[in-house]
């Protein structure tokens, strides 16, 4: 379990982090996100001891970090600054970690496998491409078969059996009864693998909620219909309280009834149908309509994309 309790941090005027209180919770992928800026780094390295909060403050397992004996035993942590000395191969790397941090030197072989660097255990970190480095920076995390994970974009350069192997073991650890709490910018990722959503936007809390009532809360989803008399349809929807906006191809856009609903209305009108269909809000297109409804958003308006298409 991860809590953070008024988590507030200044930069001369500017407040990055604003009073964020929130609770990560053992069994779950929880994702973590917000725009460029919003204060997700500076919020993670807060819970790590590596930046000091002005007021609030968090802890991980009932514990402050710097009060944790052997920190790598309690939390496996990725963060985009962790970058081991060049010259040292992965297998020196970890070897000394498990040392100074006394972790059986097993484990060394077993995080290396989980990773996929077996093969390239003795090479020098310093000729590892981004992937190989992330991969690595994973391996550490897991070392101490830590309760809980706090990763700052884990997919970072990973391909796409990296991504994949991340993406299992991310819910395999969830699924062990861990925490996990993992931020990344690859939308159609976190969609895939997070279960819970933490949304913050300059250093504010947006939401915190499960993936499926974030997007039914915040997402646009709606029935897009085509007909050969436009006109005719969008009267006798309105009339069943449906509201609607007229698509860049002149197709309906209606919110308010199923596409159950929408045909047996058509039906008892006598109206023809040529095409329709549900679209449910992706993540993405949530997130971004979330964001940019933000007062004094900087981010403007943006362009909709059509979400994920069920066609009946
Ligand atoms: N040491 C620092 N001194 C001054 N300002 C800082 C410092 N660290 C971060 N900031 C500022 O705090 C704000 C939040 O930065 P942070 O890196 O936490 O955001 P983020 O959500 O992780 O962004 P990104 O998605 O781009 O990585 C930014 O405006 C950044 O410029």
């Amino acid at each position: 379990m991860i809590d953070a309790s008024n988590l507030t941090k200044r930069y001369g005027e500017h407040t990055v982090v604003g009073g964020l209180t929130f609770t990560v919770r053992p069994g779950t992928v929880t994702g973590f996100l917000g725009p460029n800026g919003a204060g997700k780094s500076t919020t993670l390295r807060m819970m790590l001891g590596l930046t000091r909060p002005d007021e609030g403050f968090a802890r991980i397992g009932g514990h402050a970090y710097q009060d944790l004996r052997h920190p790598a035993r309690h939390v496996g942590a990725l963060l985009e600054t962790s970058v081991p000395h060049r010259s040292l191969t992965a297998v020196d790397h970890l070897r000394w970690l498990a040392r100074s941090n006394d972790i059986p030197r097993h484990r060394v072989d077993e995080v290396l496998d989980a990773v996929g660097l077996t093969g390239a255990a003795r090479r020098r970190v310093g000729t590892f491409s981004l992937g190989m480095g992330q991969r690595l920076g994973l391996a550490a995390a897991l070392l101490g078969d830590p309760p809980v994970l706090l990763l700052d974009e884990p997919v970072n350069g990973l391909d796409a059996e990296g991504i994949r192997r991340l993406r299992e073991l991310l819910r395999a650890k969830a699924a062990e009864g861990r925490t996990v709490l993992v931020s990344s910018h690859l939308m159609a990722e976190m969609s895939m693998v997070a279960d819970h959503l933490v949304v913050i936007d300059r250093g504010r809390l947006l939401a915190d909620t499960g993936m499926q009532d974030f997007i039914q809360r915040h997402g646009r989803s709606y029935v897009r219909v085509k007909a050969p008399e436009p006109g005719l349809l969008g009267g006798e929807l309105e009339r069943k309280g449906a509201s609607m906006a007229v698509g860049s191809d002149g197709s309906l856009e209606v919110s308010g009834l199923t596409a159950a609903e929408v045909s047996q209305v058509a039906a008892t009108a006598g109206l023809v149908l040529d095409e329709l269909s549900s679209h449910t809000a992706s993540l993405e297109d949530t997130f971004l309509d979330l964001v940019a409804k933000q007062p004094g958003q900087r981010h403007g308006q943006r362009q909709r994309q059509p979400g994920r298409n069920t066609r009946v």
